[in-house]
């Protein structure tokens, strides 16, 4: 998985090569931003739409996470006979009528009591739709990555309510340039390695 982020290495999940003094706690690990946004990615890539695919996590006060989600169909209306374009003259046969959005999925599917005082996670900033979701919902703070759209009317509309309500935005800046997970290097037994020259 790589985040179209900015600066240096690459974070590979593997203890023993990358750090190799092991009578130590490693150190360079995952901050909870990445972590959390790098699931939210990781959902992201559940999702049938050709176009975006949008993640979203949500997370409590105790680093937990509570709710997970990604943009598809409804329940119940199968990927293969839902219109997946947008450029159809009947709005009906176009995506956006009947796609839910990654917040209101992550939103819906708590397992939590509530998401009060959450922060979420998400891939695009949320548009005016989510935001409503996400006010009513009462998370306090929304974590984006990409703003690509931050001209649109549903992103401004978005940053308004946002802005109004007392939610708190801010753009998540990865400190790595990609998350790696290589399951090659994952399924080398560590223990008999010697330490990475
Ligand atoms: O806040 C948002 C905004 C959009 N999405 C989803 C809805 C659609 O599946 C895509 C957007 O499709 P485009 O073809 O790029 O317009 O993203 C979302 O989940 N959350
Ligand atoms: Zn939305």
């Amino acid at each position: 998985m790589a985040l179209n982020g900015r600066p240096t290495s690459p974070t590979t999940l593997n203890g023993s090569i990358s750090h190799p003094s092991q009578g130590e706690a490693r150190t360079d690990v995952l901050s909870w931003d990445s972590y959390f946004m790098a699931t939210a990615f990781l959902s992201a890539m559940r999702s049938k739409d050709p176009v975006t695919q949008v993640g979203a996590v949500i997370v409590n006060r105790q680093k937990r996470i509570v709710g997970i989600g990604y943009n598809g169909m409804p329940r119940g209306c199968p990927d293969d006979q839902m219109p997946w374009g947008k450029g159809h003259e009947d709005p009906c046969e176009n995506k956006f009528m009947y796609v839910c959005h990654a917040e209101m999925n992550a939103i819906l599917s708590k397992n939590a009591a509530d998401v009060e005082n959450c922060t979420i996670y998400v891939a695009l900033f949320p548009c005016n739709e989510c935001a409503k979701i996400i006010i009513q919902a009462g998370v306090r703070e929304v974590v984006y990555y990409s703003d690509k759209r931050n001209d649109d009317p549903a992103t401004r509309g978005s940053k308004r309510m946002l802005s109004q309500a007392g939610v708190q935005f801010r753009q998540f800046i990865p400190p790595e340039s990609q998350i790696v997970i290589d399951f090659h290097v994952i399924d080398h037994d560590s223990r008999s390695l010697t330490p990475a020259q």
